[in-house]
């Protein structure tokens, strides 16, 4: 592999630093503005501003939820009229307002009404994702209109949510003895909450979990492999998403001091979800953006189209709707990226030169370490492993031991079960009988992210990797078993000792693979061969007892190949086991200790790679007899 070039690595983690402070500083200085504005804007501008704010909370779950944790959800309206409603009930009912008023007294009211709201959205969303997020492709989307349309007209029929006609005179916000009745004041409140909003999921989205999230949309199976759990995250951002609703649902209740059930029903939950796909439902500042233009798209067609048609009705809908097909089929990724490479070309130029936390080895010790069993271990015991499917015999009561300081390799023709045998013994397919044992443990019907946590690695045939995102993070991923972090700590950025941390391992197994010049590189403009060498670093991230790598040196050139022999025969000495399914001759021979040959499903020989070579049924089962 290619020596780390230092200058490189330390410019890469510069201009990483200093992207972020430019940003920071461009956000800060736009907050600025708004504050200086907000005094001399005309009302109308500042209502429309809070509108903005209040759907934007909206599709930033939605942005969190269907962009980047790869789920669709048309219901999110009916979680805004959860927030809506349960305050407007609690601040306007007789009975808890009696009761509740002589305990918080009235200013405190809307507040239980926002714990209220914020609770039974965690109690739905929880119990709704539960049950619908085990489905996937069309059937979730299905899912959440009907979800969506049933909270939509049980608030229609409750009567002691005013029916169709609502609830009305909801008492203004009190903030610290201070009123917020007027659009003005409370407007204030609105944006800060969606600033906080947007701090707190940047944060989240920039660490440890963040990568996991990322990882849920369509690398569901890798991140199992790296240990992350992922029906518990889905559920988790789920919740969040709907929490958000519910925030904005709150505020709006106070800002129109009326609630009905029309803003929370399907049409409008449709209408939230092409504000996170127009502004970008892969980043966050998509949501703002998106709502920004699809709220003053709207409201400029309704004073625009009358005069210019000459009769009023609802044409606004309809140019709307091209409106939004034309964007879609010219911005597939919405608008905010192009608005981002905009924006980056203008921070590059200012950046000064600063160091980042990640080039710092010391950070490494914020890592759990795992002491290594020592050499001849048997790491893994594979018994009669048997696997079916349907009438096909994949594998057919295949044994093998793996021990620690190994070099174990599993060949055979095309078809001959290798590739099943490996998923089983890593977790991702069940035996249809057999035992196995990884460290000792038997591991019948547990899951991918056990095997990880009991030091199990592995690389895929077909590579599984975050296109878009940068090598360094795509091999902290790899990391994830090492590190604590939760949700919270990450949104507080109390996390940061063990995000640098993180950074910096993933750095060193960069380097140690010869990757280094292309830490900041999106994964998908590497060659196939070096995204197999990445598929590497991430396994070694995690700090691996033992190691599967299905065709490691697929796509490599000589050089190369000789390179990742080198590091393979590096790892053994370290006291790793590893297993490699390989293809290529030359290379498994001069590197396997032990040699398993599959061949229909059986094993049909076994030992070192001369024995290997001269046994007549591996000769027949590869020059076809
Ligand atoms: N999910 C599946 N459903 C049905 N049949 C499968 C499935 N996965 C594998 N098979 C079949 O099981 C047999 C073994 O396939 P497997 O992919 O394990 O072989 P392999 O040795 O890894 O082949 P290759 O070297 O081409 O990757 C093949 O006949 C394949 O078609």
């Amino acid at each position: 592999m290619t020596p780390p070039a230092e200058t490189d690595l330390r410019c890469a983690a510069r201009s990483r630093f200093m992207h972020r402070l430019t940003r920071a500083r461009l956000t800060l200085a736009a907050l600025a503005l708004l504050v200086l504005c907000w005094g001399w804007l005309p009302d109308f501008s500042v209502v429309l501003l809070c509108h903005i704010a209040l759907y934007a909370l909206v599709a930033l779950g939605l942005v969190l939820l269907t962009g980047i944790g790869g789920m669709t959800s048309f219901g999110q309206a009916a979680f805004v009229g959860i927030g809506a409603y349960a305050t407007a009930w609690v601040c306007t009912a007789p009975a808890p307002v009696q009761w509740l008023a002589g305990a918080v007294g009235m200013a405190g009211l809307p507040w239980v009404g926002l714990a209220l709201g914020l609770a039974l959205t965690t109690v739905l969303a929880w119990g709704l994702g539960a049950v619908t997020l085990r489905l996937s492709g069309h059937y979730l989307p299905l899912c959440t209109i009907a979800w969506g349309l049933s909270l939509y007209y049980l608030f229609g029929n409750m009567s002691f949510l005013g029916g169709q006609t609502g609830i009305t005179g909801v008492p203004p916000l009190v903030l610290g003895g201070l009123s917020l009745a007027a659009p003005r004041a409370i407007g204030l409140l609105i944006w800060a909450l969606l600033l906080l909003a947007l701090w707190l999921l940047h944060n989240l989205l920039d660490s440890r979990a963040g990568r996991a999230i990322r990882a849920l949309k369509g690398a569901r199976v890798m991140a199992e492999s790296m240990g992350v759990d992922t029906a518990r995250y889905r559920i988790r951002l789920f919740v969040l998403a709907a929490l958000l609703a519910a925030l904005s649902g709150w505020l709006y209740a106070h800002l129109q001091r009326f609630v009905s059930p029309t803003p929370f029903n399907l049409h409008i939950g449709i209408e939230y979800l092409f504000m996170a796909v127009v502004g970008g439902a892969g980043h966050l500042g998509g949501a703002v953006l998106g709502a920004t233009l699809i709220t003053l798209l709207k409201e400029k067609l309704q004073d625009w189209l009358p005069s210019l048609l000459g009769s009023s009705g609802n044409f606004e809908l309809i140019v709307f709707g091209l409106l939004m097909v034309l964007v879609l089929q010219r911005f597939a990724d919405g608008l905010w990226p192009m608005l981002e490479r905009l924006g980056q070309r203008c921070l590059r130029r200012a950046a000064p030169r600063a160091m980042h936390p990640a080039a710092n080895p010391a950070a490494l010790t914020a890592l759990t370490q795992r002491t290594l069993p020592p050499p001849g271990t048997v790491l893994l015991q594979a018994r009669n492993i048997t696997k079916r499917f349907g009438g096909l015999l994949a594998n057919d009561a295949v044994s093998m031991d793996v021990r620690a300081g190994q070099v174990h390799a599993l060949i055979g023709p095309n078809g001959a079960g290798k590739s099943s045998f490996f998923n089983i013994i890593s977790g991702l397919d069940e035996a249809s009988a057999g035992d196995l044992q990884l460290m000792g443990q038997a591991m019948r019907r547990q899951p991918a992210r056990a095997f990880a946590r009991l030091g199990l690695a592995r690389s895929f045939q077909h590579v599984r990797l975050l296109g878009q995102r940068s090598v360094l993070e795509n091999v902290a991923l790899g990391a994830h078993l090492r590190a604590r972090g939760g949700w919270l700590m990450a949104m507080l950025r109390l996390d940061r000792a063990q995000e640098a941390a993180l950074l910096a391992e993933a750095q060193r197994q960069i380097e140690r693979c010869g990757l280094a010049a292309h830490a900041d590189a999106p994964v998908a403009s590497l060659a196939l061969g070096q995204q197999r060498i990445v598929e590497i670093a991430r396994a070694l991230a995690g700090q691996p007892a033992l190691l599967l790598l299905d065709e490691p040196a697929a796509g490599l050139r000589h050089l190369e190949k000789q390179a990742l022999a080198q590091l393979l025969r590096q790892l053994r000495a370290e006291g790793l086991g590893l297993v490699v399914v390989e293809h290529d001759m030359e290379f498994v021979m001069q590197l396997a200790d032990h040699i398993t040959v599959l061949d229909f499903g059986c094993v049909i020989a076994e030992g070192n790679a001369l024995q290997v070579q001269r046994n007549p049924q591996v000769l027949a089962a590869y020059l076809g007899g």
